[in-house]
């Protein structure tokens, strides 16, 4: 059997290969060693899982675990979004929650995430111990467990709906007064996944006119991928430009992360729609404090964060980073380049539904489309473009780079001096005039990731070519 690796965020594999209920009962045993040891099995644990095929059956399969040691468990008898259940941990303050979602990858994948007591992804210090924990489990065979019948009537499952709780926390965090004189119209597209419901029902009763795409369980996802990507979010830009609607907004398997469409069918990016938000916290909500940016993430942020005179923490990949920079450091905004985001005053893990909903808000907040919106910041702090180029290598390939990488300091990249050299995650390289580029592997991926931010797009080229050759990825 491969080792089942905790990765970026939590494990992935391949249903009936490696995501087989044993493999899950095991991970189930690890998770409930875990939550005993930190102390906290009292308050019992949050069971949440998305739309794939058989989720319902391995939260199930979880959950005897858990009640086999006596822990309770709350769980829905509905599928629930990645942040819904972290924020069902907060609502019924329990040690946790373990949610079943391969997120946005292909049909035929499942996976587990542990969210701790905080309600944000997992650090490393937690997913490590509890590989350590697996390892143990699968070491002495031991996977302790009962039947759901005898844990349901034991009273070890309470069956609870955070829908209302977290509809309503979302009406109290976004202005709908402002959505509500703005009269949008706005097609949602939860993509066939656990989103279903959320976004629409907020949009709606903030008085929007919604109408719905994949609004049903599919979990083969149309034949495509459950990622609200440029690629793949080809009806809802259809759909925009035919219904004359204002926006559209999606939302990926899991509904962590989130993707915009612009009134004229335009997909914006993750790093524009960062941008956006975090101006239209500062100038318009009048809300100040930090920003929390992955290393890969657009400078923009920074452009803005220092207009306003504002810090800007900058993390590895991982929203786990993002969420611990939110907690420790207050920083009102978190995004990531992927497609991540949450604010101050929500949980601190990645938001799909309220990144979307903020983003209504803003545009109801104009009246005017989002590029507009984001012309009049690029008037004011210069143009950026980016750019990531996925390659996929060999194993060899991959460690040879890896190495290399460690070394790596040329003195100019396109013509431009290296002004500073980052090993927060991979290699980054800033340069004289503000652009940069990094070069990482990817956590959830058999690939490389290189980002390249520059002030042209003959720039950005010439910097991706020339880094591709440095690394000998070419
Ligand atoms: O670049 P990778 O390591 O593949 O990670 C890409 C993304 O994966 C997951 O979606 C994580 O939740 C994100 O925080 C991360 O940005």
């Amino acid at each position: 059997m491969a080792a089942i690796k905790f990765g970026t965020d939590g494990w992935r594999a391949i249903m009936a290969k490696e995501f087989t209920f044993e493999n899950v009962k095991y991970v189930a045993e690890a998770l409930a060693r875990y939550v005993k040891g930190s102390g906290l099995a009292g308050r019992g644990v949050v069971i949440g899982y998305d739309n794939r095929f058989l989720s319902e059956h391995f939260a199930q399969a979880v959950a005897e675990v858990f009640c086999g040691h006596e822990i309770k468990i709350f769980m829905n008898n509905r599928s629930m979004p990645t942040p819904v259940t972290a924020f069902a941990v907060k609502l019924k303050e329990t040690a946790g929650a373990v949610m079943l979602t391969a997120s946005h990858n292909p049909p035929e994948y499942n996976g587990i995430k542990f969210i701790p007591e905080y309600a944000g992804p997992a650090l490393p210090y937690i997913t490590n111990e509890i590989e350590r924990l697996l390892h143990e489990a699968l070491t002495d065979g031991k996977v302790v467990e009962t039947s759901f019948e005898k844990a349901v009537n034991n009273g070890l499952v309470e069956y609870f709906d955070p829908f209302p709780a977290y509809t309503e926390h979302l009406k109290s965090i976004i202005d709908t007064k402002a959505i509500k004189e703005a009269n949008l119209k706005v097609i949602v597209d939860p993509m066939y996944g656990a989103g279903i419901d959320y976004l629409d029902t907020v949009l709606r009763d903030a008085g929007c006119q919604v109408e719905t795409i994949h609004g049903y369980r599919d979990a083969l996802f149309g034949g495509s991928l459950p990622e609200p990507s440029d690629k793949v979010l080809t009806q809802l830009k259809k759909l925009v430009v035919e219904r004359r609607a204002h926006l559209g907004l999606a939302m990926d398997g899991d509904a962590d992360r989130f993707g915009v469409i612009d009134a004229d069918g335009a997909y914006i990016t993750a790093n524009q729609v960062l941008t956006l938000v975090y101006y239209h916290l500062l100038a318009n909500k009048n809300i100040r404090g930090p920003v929390a940016r992955s290393v890969a993430t657009t400078h923009m942020l920074d452009r803005i964060a220092r207009d306003f005179g504002m810090d800007v923490d900058e993390t590895p990949v991982g929203f786990k980073y993002i969420g611990e920079s939110m907690m420790k450091r207050g920083s009102i905004l978190g995004g990531e380049e992927s497609g991540g985001l949450s604010i101050a005053g929500h949980i601190p893990e990645k938001d799909g539904i309220l990144a979307n909903a903020l983003i209504a808000e803003m545009v109801a907040w104009h009246k005017k489309p989002v590029r507009e919106i984001l012309k009049d910041i690029e008037d004011k702090y210069g143009r950026l473009f980016s750019e990531r180029k996925d390659i996929r290598c060999s194993q060899e390939t991959k460690e040879r780079v890896l190495e290399s990488l460690k070394e790596l300091a040329p003195a100019s990249v396109a013509g431009k001096a290296v002004h500073k050299v980052l090993s927060i995650d991979g290699r980054k390289f800033v340069l004289e005039d503000g652009s940069w580029a990094l070069i990482r592997a990817s956590g959830t991926e058999p690939l490389f990731r290189i980002y390249v931010e520059a002030n042209s797009v003959d720039d950005l080229k010439a910097i991706q070519e020339e880094i591709v050759e440095l690394v000998g990825l070419g």
